[in-house]
């Protein structure tokens, strides 16, 4: 069923586009039939993404029904082209955009072949992000005379951690691309994110995504990194944490209550605009 937040391109139509962000994070939403899923998007991620010659965003999502199981397929691609197989907010800003409007809605999302789940409430959409191991090691290094360890946290995606005491003054492109292009990290590279724990459920955390190759204003896999990194230093409980970023408005990240090492993520989504691709 089609509802007002959805609105289906087939190739032979004028392509209608969102523009959303979750909690900063923007991204152009297109949705597609599954088998469009199989098409090369990278080439078109690449110039829609783009600031000035495009329409600008941090990534370009597909969505497609499969009416049958229920299910919303999503594929999220970065502003360079690459694959991300993991992006809790592009998972968040595709349950939102096919939910039905005005009511809550829960949803089942399948990303890079991993299962989702996302429960929206108005403005606020929540997906699930799990844990994977990584055979990776920590990795220091020192800037500035000054040595940060990061520490390796799988959440669909790679990220590499650093607990940092003071997160405003830091050198994050700078840093996060020296980590990123980290020759023992090649050829997959990583994002990169510093947190500074404010409070037993407060972190303020800067991430480098990869694929940017920039700082976004918040990563919903990276604040659930964040979070079991902190975890792991005893930093945080495990209950809700509010997980402030560098647009202002803050995630959510808890512990799943039936799914071991599954954590919810959860924050604003915003449409911004509307349009057709010419
Ligand atoms: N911003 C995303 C993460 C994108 C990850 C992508 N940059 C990569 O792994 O290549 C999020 O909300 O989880």
């Amino acid at each position: 069923m089609q509802n007002s937040r959805q609105a289906t391109a087939s190739p032979q139509d004028a392509v209608p586009f969102r523009k959303l962000h979750g909690a900063g994070n923007d991204f152009i939403l297109i949705d597609v039939q599954p088998t469009d899923l199989e098409r090369d998007w990278a080439t078109k991620a690449r110039l829609l993404c783009e600031r000035r010659l495009g329409i600008g965003a941090d990534g370009l999502v597909l969505t497609a029904r499969t009416l049958r199981d229920r299910i919303l397929l999503v594929a999220c691609f970065n502003a360079d082209g690459s694959i991300a197989t993991m992006c809790g907010n592009a998972l968040r800003c595709a349950a939102f955009a096919a939910a039905p409007d005005d009511s809550s809605a829960a949803l089942r999302l399948v990303m890079a072949g991993v299962e989702h789940q996302a429960i929206v409430t108005g403005g606020h959409a929540e997906v699930t992000a799990e844990l994977g191991t990584t055979p990776q090691e920590p990795l220091t290094l020192g800037r500035s005379g000054r040595h940060l360890t990061f520490e390796p946290a799988h959440t669909g995606t790679e990220h590499f951690v650093a607990l940092v005491e003071e997160l405003d003054d830091l050198d994050v492109e700078g840093i996060g691309r020296a980590v990123r292009d980290h020759p023992r990290l090649a050829p997959l590279g990583t994002n990169v994110d510093f947190v500074q724990a404010v409070a037993r459920d407060e972190l303020r955390v800067r991430t480098y995504e990869r694929g940017v190759e920039a700082e976004t204003l918040s990563c919903g896999s990276g604040a659930v990194a964040s979070f079991v990194v902190a975890r792991r230093h005893g930093l945080v409980d495990d209950r809700p944490v509010a997980v402030h970023n560098q647009s202002g408005s803050p995630l959510t990240v808890r512990p799943h209550a039936q799914r071991p090492e599954t954590f919810w993520v959860g924050g604003p989504v915003t449409v911004v605009y509307e349009g057709v691709l010419a």
